[in-house]
Parts: structure tokens; sequence; C-alpha cells
């Protein structure tokens, strides 16, 4: 039986808002309310978001907890710092869904290092595919988000990296201590105002890496991820690379093949941990053994997360690649995932793995 609820979306004129709303309008249980932005309150969504022609009228609100209160579901769609004191003021009779950071992290020291100021504190964490110590696929994760009444998203570069690697951390057979990842990653990653290190690239002709060196905020949300999976202490170094598209991530991570791990149980690990994920998927071996490698593009619109592995006996190391939408699986279609475990209705329900392309 399916029940509908009223959703609030807060943050609504901005990118991870607006993809929340372009899939809300195709889950079939919910009705939107309040609708509310920061500076733009006063204009119409339509100035926002010109491909949501069925919201293009509603006016955007200003972002406080009267408008918000009174729906089922609210989602906050909002710059890291700005959730918490709005979060605090609504009730626990609503879920609410956090698309930034302020409720991620278990660690407060590593709020403080990362973001600065006071940690808001920890809300269950919205991975439902997030394997926990000793688990060959993932059901402690969605038990925690059954019935939750607050959900903090993950980061898009996290759960990029955490898809790849994590099935490796659970099953043992890499080093979690030694661990590289890369990233090519869409500009709408950085939200609707473009960010000082992002106008070098503004002509897109370009390409940049940017939170080098272990500045990116993301690294402890990865480390807070596979320790949950298993690892006694993880190290990583993580390097995001600015790219010409609009959308996606293409995250390698590579990891040393733990001690006497025989090369040919490393695809078993993988293999088995997402065997039964509607929405991650890892690519087949093609004729002959040719590993097929996932792509952005593949995943375009849709709530599809693509994984690849491989050994690289040479170096010694498991290489994996994750490609996902940044807007979908990376943050509003994860969170609806989320949305539909708190309510108890179809984890699937209003998402798809039907992309869009070319
Ligand atoms: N873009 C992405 O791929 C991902 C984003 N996220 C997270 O989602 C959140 C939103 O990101 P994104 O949509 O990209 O950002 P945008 O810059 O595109 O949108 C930000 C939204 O927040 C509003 N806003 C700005 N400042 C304030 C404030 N002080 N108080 C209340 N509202 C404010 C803006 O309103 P106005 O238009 O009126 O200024 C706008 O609606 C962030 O926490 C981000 O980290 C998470 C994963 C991926
Ligand atoms: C291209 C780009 O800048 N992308 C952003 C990802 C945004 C994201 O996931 O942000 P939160 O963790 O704040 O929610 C970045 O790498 O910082």
């Amino acid at each position: 039986m399916h029940m509908s609820f009223t959703v609030a979306v807060a943050g609504a004129s901005g990118y991870a808002g607006g993809e929340a709303l372009r899939l809300l309008l195709g889950h079939p249980d919910a009705r939107i309310g309040a609708l509310t932005a920061h500076g733009s309150a006063g204009s119409l969504l339509g100035e926002h978001h010109p491909h949501l022609p069925a919201l293009a009228d509603r006016v955007l609100q200003p972002t406080t907890a009267e408008v918000l209160a009174g729906h089922d579901v609210v989602i906050l769609g909002l710059p890291h710092g700005a959730s918490a004191a709005i979060a605090a003021e609504l009730g626990d009779d609503c879920l609410v869904l956090d698309l930034g950071a302020d409720h991620r992290l278990s660690d407060s020291g590593a709020w403080t290092a990362f973001y600065g100021g006071e940690h808001a504190g920890t809300w269950p964490y919205g991975l439902p595919e997030l394997l926990h110590a000793g688990e060959a696929s993932a059901s402690a994760q969605r038990a925690a988000l059954a019935g939750a009444r607050r959900v903090a998203v993950p980061g898009c570069n996290v759960t990029a990296v955490t898809l790849g690697l994590q099935p490796g951390v659970a099953a043992g057979v890499i080093e979690p201590t030694d661990l590289v990842a890369v990233l090519a990653n869409g500009y709408s990653g950085a939200g609707k105002a473009l960010k000082p290190h992002l106008l070098a690239a503004k002509g897109l002709g370009s390409a940049q890496a940017y939170g080098v060196g272990g500045t990116h905020r993301h690294i402890p949300e990865i480390e807070q991820n596979l320790t949950v999976a298993g690892a006694a202490s993880v190290s990583i170094s993580f390097t995001p690379t600015l790219v010409p598209m609009s959308r996606g991530i293409l995250a390698t991570a590579t990891a040393r093949l733990a001690p006497g791990v025989d090369v040919g149980s490393v695809r078993e690990a993988w293999e088995t941990a997402y065997a039964d994920e509607p929405f991650v998927h890892l690519l087949p071996a093609g004729a002959g053994g040719a590993l097929r490698w996932p792509t952005t593009a593949a995943t375009s619109g849709a709530n599809t997360a693509l994984v690849q592995v491989a050994v690289d006996e040479r170096a010694g190391r498991v290489v994996t690649v994750t490609a996902l939408d940044n807007l979908v699986k990376g943050t509003a279609g994860g969170a609806l995932q989320c949305l539909n475990l708190a309510l108890g209705l179809p984890e699937t329900a209003g998402l798809t793995t039907t992309g869009v392309a070319p």
C-alpha cells in the first residue's frame, strides 16, 4: 500500500534542490509543498529551473522553519553550515534529509578541522549500500535508515569513492592504509555560484585539480565510511579534478593488494557486494574476458553507479573505476532512496536506472 507524503524543498533555486524537485515530480507518492531560497526568495522557480515547467509558477519563499514546518518531509539543499539551525527548529514528526555536510561526520574533531566551527551532531548516514564490517552485502545501513527521522545524505565524491573501494575493504583483499583516488568532476558539483577555483576553467576548455594535498572536505567522510566497512585504519590520497562536463563523476581509486590475496578472488568481493543492489552495478566482463569500463554518460540523469574492478599485477594494486551522476546518485537520487527507506516505501520508488544519452 502506498501512502502519499508532502515534501518541502529548501534551497530549491540551487542545483541539488532543483534535482530533488525533478525526481520528486516523478515520485508516485510525493506532493510538493513549500519551496524556499535565500537571496532569490520572492522569485519564481521557473527563473532558476526552466527544465521544470510543472513548477515554473511557484514563488520561492524565505528559508525559515515556519515555512518548512507542517510537511511530512523536508529536504535541505543548503550550503554547509546553514542546515543545522533550521533542522533544530523542525519537529521529530517530520523526516529531514540534509543534502549538505552538517550532520555526516561522527568525529567532531574532523568536522572542526575540515569545515571549522561547531559540529552540529551526527545523523543516520544516507548511503543504503554502505557495507558494515563483516557484511558481504549491505543490510545494516538500510536497517539504520528504516524509520529514520533525520538523514545525512553523503557527499557526491564520497559516494563514488566509497562504492568503488568498500567491497575490497570489507572482504580484506586490499590495504586500506594505501589508497589513492583521482576523480574527474563535472562543474555542477560546485553549485550554481561558481567558486574561485572554477573561474579559470569557466571557459570549459580546460581541466584542473582542486582540493589537492589532503585538504578536500570529503576526506574524513571517506575515512569514516571505510572504517564502518571494516578498516582498522584508513589512509587515502584524494584528488578531484574539474573537467568540462556539466554532470558526472568518474572516480578512479586504487589500493595495494593485501598480502597473500589470490588475484582470482578479488572480483568475487565486488560481485558479492553488488549482486542484489538496484542502483550499483558491477559491469560485467565482455567477450573474451575484456572488461567494460564505466562512463559518466551512461549514468546521466539516472540513479545508477557503475563500478568496475581490475588487478594491476605489475603494480600490485587493485584498480576500481566508479561513474555516477553527482546530482542523482551523488545527491538527490540517493536522498530519495533514503526517503523511501525512512518512510517504508519501496526503495526504488520514483528512481530509475534509465539514463539520458547521448
Ligand atoms: N551540487 C552537487 O553535486 C552536490 C551538492 N551537495 C550539497 O547540497 C547543498 C546545495 O548545493 P548546490 O545545490 O550545489 O548549491 P547551489 O549554490 O546551487 O544552491 C544553494 C541553495 O542554497 C540557498 N542558500 C544560499 N545561501 C543560503 C543561506 N545562507 N541560507 C539558506 N539558503 C541559502 C541558495 O538560495 P539562493 O538562490 O536564494 O541564493 C540555493 O537555493 C550543499 O550543501 C552541497 O554541498 C551534495 C552533493 C553534491
Ligand atoms: C566540482 C566540485 O567542486 N564539487 C564539489 C562536490 C560537492 C559536494 O559533494 O559537496 P558537499 O560535501 O559539500 O555536499 C567538491 O568537490 O567540493
